[in-house]
């Protein structure tokens, strides 16, 4: 066997996802199967200081450290980690509001990067910072890792070999049930406007995450159209104003000549309500995917679902009952199954792609147009400084 491809890893700021991140790229890959590549943590660096920087690293990445993960550099600000050499891909798990800043700083010191979700705060930006990757011929992705768990490429298996027929009605939920009052000082980057805060680009991101890897990618690329916002509820959380509930309806075109009709989806996020109120699947499946010969029902919560229902339709003429079939996944390595859009990002980037086949710049970027569109018809705005697409901006620091 051949001996695996180290990854270098940059990881930028030192909160709580760069944390479980970081966690999951020092877990043994051969846990999971993977023996092609192997991720080392080389360097990290935090706006705050230094000590932060290296208080990470002592709580993270030192006590996974063995011979395969050489030497992690601390940094005290973002600008010298994309300078240094010993660093492939970078990280960026700040929030929303400084992507954009952030992603650029990367690509300009040529670095391949793989950036937290939602990817920017409006599409212009990504579009900028796409246009950009590929002017400078560099790796970059928007890290949706739910795309890459292998429950999702099963579903999308399933609907592309035709198990549901044609996919006509996709319902899709993440909502959290922490009244915002209780849970989150107006500070807090989840209602915090200055950081893009609200939950339609932190946590509705996944229902049209669910809603496009159904309806939209498993269509061959040159029959993939985005959908229409024909309506959009949005309710303000009453300190800030950003999103604490929002609901979507989409329509799609008919993807093919043949197709009956155009498909239609719900997407619903919210802070206040739950989709799953007593931790027991007993509101039901958070996603429901409904094709002309079957249903798919996902038990959430969306960002990081473990089970599936296929439901065939029964055949009404002989009067027989369903035979629903359940499907159920693990997290291997006691992971959070954060490791498998990092192998994914790792291979691209050692095979020279400059994109994810599982999440494209072009749909990256429809669902960015979609949320811009959502928050048009909702009335929610974001600062004029954070939806700039000027780059450099000097963004003040929030609380996050
Ligand atoms: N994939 C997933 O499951 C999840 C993804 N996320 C995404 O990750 C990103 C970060 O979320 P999360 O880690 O929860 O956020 P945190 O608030 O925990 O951490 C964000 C970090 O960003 C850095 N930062 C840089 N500039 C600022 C600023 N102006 N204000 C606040 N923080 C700043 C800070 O690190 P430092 O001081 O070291 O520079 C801070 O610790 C978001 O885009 C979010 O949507 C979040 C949770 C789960
Ligand atoms: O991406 C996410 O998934 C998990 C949620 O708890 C978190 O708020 C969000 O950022």
């Amino acid at each position: 066997m051949s001996k695996p491809t180290p990854i270098r890893w940059g990881i930028m700021a030192t909160g709580g996802i760069a944390r479980t991140f970081t966690k999951d790229l020092l877990i043994d890959p051969q846990t999971r199967g993977t023996t092609d590549i192997l991720h080392q943590v080389t360097a990290v660096a935090s706006s705050s200081s230094i000590e932060s920087a290296k208080k990470f690293i002592s709580e993270n990445v030192t006590p996974r450290q063995n011979e395969d993960n050489p030497k992690c550099s601390a940094y005290g600000s973002y600008t010298d980690l994309v300078k240094d050499p010993a660093v492939d891909i970078i990280y960026v798990a700040t929030p929303h509001s400084h992507h954009y800043q952030n992603v650029m700083l990367c690509l300009e010191a040529n670095k391949a990067v793989l950036c937290e979700k939602a990817f920017t705060v409006n599409a212009d930006q990504a579009r900028i910072l796409y246009k950009t990757a590929k002017q400078k011929n560099l790796f970059l992705m928007e890290a949706v890792w739910t795309r890459y768990f292998p429950l999702s490429i099963s579903i999308r298996k399933r609907i592309t070999s035709g198990d549901l027929g044609e996919v006509l009605r996709v319902n899709a939920d993440l909502s959290i049930g922490l009244p915002p009052e209780e849970n989150f000082p107006v500070s807090n980057r989840m209602i915090n406007k200055d950081l893009a805060g609200g939950c339609l680009l932190d946590l509705g991101i996944y229902s049209l995450t669910w809603v496009f890897q159904t309806l939209y990618h498993t269509l061959p690329p040159n029959q993939r159209q985005p959908p229409k916002v024909k309506g959009v509820s949005m309710t303000p959380e009453p300190r800030t104003g950003a999103d604490e509930m929002t609901t979507m309806l989409l329509e799609f075109p008919k993807s093919t000549p043949t197709s009956q009709t155009t498909a239609h989806a719900i997407a619903t996020t919210a802070l206040r309500v739950d989709d799953d109120p007593d931790n027991l699947d007993s509101a039901g499946p958070a996603i429901r995917i409904q094709g002309t010969k079957g249903e798919i029902q996902v038990y959430g919560p969306a960002y990081r679902p473990s089970k599936y229902t296929y439901i065939p339709c029964r055949n009404r003429d002989k009067g027989e009952k369903g035979n629903p079939e359940v499907s159920e996944f693990e997290f291997p390595g006691e992971g959070q199954g954060m490791y498998w859009e990092a192998d994914e990002a790792a291979r691209c980037w050692r095979d020279g792609k400059l994109e994810s086949e599982a999440m494209s710049w072009e749909e990256s970027t429809v669902i960015m147009d979609v949320m811009d569109e959502v928050r048009r018809q909702g009335g929610l705005e974001y600062p004029s400084e954070i939806e700039s697409t000027e780059y450099p901006l000097d963004l003040k620091r929030r609380e996050s």
